[in-house]
């Protein structure tokens, strides 16, 4: 059943993320609080081995905390040419604090060092098969609790391309698009997005 709200708590410190649910959300008529507005509570631990479990960890520990509902996102890039890393280490790849430049560095000089290569689509080189997964759980105080998660399939390119999004998305290429995902307007992310599809898939959980 879909809950009765106005507004929802998105357990995230990540503007770009932020940014994202409160553009998904506004045609539901529901508005975005995230943990900007909730600046007392500690550091969340995201020691989970998995997606699903870190947003698990996430949602929990704000409605343990104030007792009201909360959702989490958890996400990052696997890439096949690194086994799947970063994975769930998406954020600290190049160590703590969290710097997404630095991580695009590091990502683009493992894959150079491996000599990775995927193919190419016209002129451009693509370096590795690679997939953004996002896992969302929602968590309400009596202890109800929905999962979901969505993947997006594409490439990584050694040069960063496009303003939008955040992250890792000036590397991610859609050969579908001609672009990567930080050259794709706000709305077209938001459409085909791993975040747009968990948060699809949770909203169909939320109407059963
Ligand atoms: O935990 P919260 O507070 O939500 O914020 P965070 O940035 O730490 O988020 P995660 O722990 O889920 O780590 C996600 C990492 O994957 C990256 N990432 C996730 N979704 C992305 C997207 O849509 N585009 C580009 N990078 C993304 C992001 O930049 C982070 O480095
Ligand atoms: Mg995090």
């Amino acid at each position: 059943m879909r809950p009765e709200t106005s507004t929802i708590i998105v357990a995230t410190k990540n503007r770009g993320k932020a940014k994202e649910f409160a553009a998904m959300f506004a045609p539901l008529g529901i508005e975005v609080q995230t943990l900007a507005d909730y600046p007392e509570l500690p550091d969340i631990v995201e020691d989970g081995d998995t997606f699903a479990a870190n947003a698990l960890i996430k949602a929990r520990a704000v409605v343990d905390r104030y007792g009201i509902p909360a959702l989490a996102d958890d996400s990052g890039l696997c890439v096949d040419a690194l086994g799947g890393a970063p994975g769930v280490y998406s954020a600290r790849y190049a160590g703590e604090p969290s710097d997404d430049s630095a991580n695009n560095a590091k990502l683009i000089a493992e894959l150079r060092r491996l000599g990775s290569q995927a193919g190419t689509d016209g002129q451009q080189p693509l370096l590795s098969a690679a997939r953004f997964v996002c896992a969302l759980a929602y968590v309400e105080p009596g202890g109800r609790v929905l999962q979901a998660e969505g993947a997006c399939e594409g490439y990584i390119v050694a040069d960063a391309r496009g303003l939008h999004g955040f992250g890792y998305d000036p590397h991610f290429y859609l050969p579908d698009f001609g672009a990567t995902l930080a050259e794709l307007a706000p709305e077209d992310k938001n459409r085909i997005s791993h975040r747009a599809k968990a948060l699809r898939q949770l909203i169909s959980f939320w109407e059963e």
